[in-house]
């Protein structure tokens, strides 16, 4: 997509929380609402991929701060919601995207994965909406968007536990636009294979060969930039609520 054809009207100015922007999705989803002139606060956990990103939008004439962030303190999550209302005073948008994919049957007992999917997967999300959500209803407006996955739609052999956390939040994501009361638009993404760093967080070799050949045929991570930059850029009265999307040589 050219980025000159990209309604920058619904995206312009508004502040943007992205988690995980160190790499894949997040990186990509910065670039692109930079483009389009948001003002971005970049959490992740890596801070030379941050402050070169940071650089390079800067560099571009965009506006980005970062804060170093794991999403599994409750506290630094609060940390990075704070650096956008004490730099640009309001927060329009959270991106909850930070999220790792280890995948192993259940019987290898990798229990202490099953764990880290959790908190950075589900509890990350959660404290991502409890940073936010008492600014956007003082402001009586704002929008979260939550990064679920085609395996919160279906479930895939050896990711059960991957797959009941991207359940789980696109279960959040709906429950939270129920109770926006007209104030809190919620997104649901749900991405099927996508080119990015997640098939390296898997640790189990046999699962790795099945999901590589998935992979084969992965998407530009761009694709899920501009369906994020989509239901950004909408007017006030539309919440996109859901998208799915899948190479189209995707079948399950
Ligand atoms: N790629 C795909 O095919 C799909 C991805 N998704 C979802 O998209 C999201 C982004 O994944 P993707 O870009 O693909 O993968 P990447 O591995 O490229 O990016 C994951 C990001 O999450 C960050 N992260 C991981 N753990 C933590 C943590 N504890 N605290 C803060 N940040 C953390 C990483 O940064 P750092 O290590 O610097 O902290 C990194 O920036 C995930 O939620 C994933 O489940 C959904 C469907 C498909
Ligand atoms: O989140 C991962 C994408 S897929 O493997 O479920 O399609």
């Amino acid at each position: 997509m050219d980025v000159n054809n990209l309604n920058t009207d619904g995206i312009k100015d508004k502040v943007v929380i992205i988690t995980g922007a160190s790499s894949g999705l997040g990186e990509a989803t910065a670039k692109r609402l930079a483009k389009g002139g948001a003002r971005l606060v970049l959490g992740a956990r890596r801070e030379d991929r941050l402050k070169a990103l940071c650089d390079d939008i800067k560099a571009d004439g965009g506006q980005a701060v970062y804060r170093v962030t794991d999403v599994t303190s409750r506290e630094q999550v609060e940390a990075l919601a704070k650096l956008a209302r004490d730099e640009f005073g309001r927060i329009d948008v959270l991106v909850n995207n930070a999220g790792l994919m280890p995948l192993s049957p259940l019987d290898k007992l990798k229990v202490d994965e099953w764990e880290q999917m959790v908190d950075v997967n589900i509890k990350g999300v959660l404290y991502g909406i409890a940073a936010v959500l008492p600014t956007m209803r003082e402001q009586h407006e704002g929008h979260v968007i939550n990064l679920s996955s085609v395996a919160g739609h279906v479930v895939f052999p050896a990711a059960s536990v991957y797959c009941a956390t991207k359940f789980a939040v696109k279960a959040l994501t709906e429950g939270l636009r129920q109770e926006s009361n007209g104030e809190i638009r919620a997104t649901n993404i749900s991405p099927g294979a996508i080119d990015t760093e997640l098939t390296r967080t898997i640790s189990d070799d046999e699962t790795a060969e099945g999901v590589n050949e998935l992979y084969t045929l992965a998407i530009d991570a761009d694709a899920v930039a501009r369906a994020i930059a989509f239901a950004v850029e909408q007017p006030g009265d539309v919440d996109v609520n859901e998208l799915i999307l899948r190479p189209t040589r995707q079948e399950l």
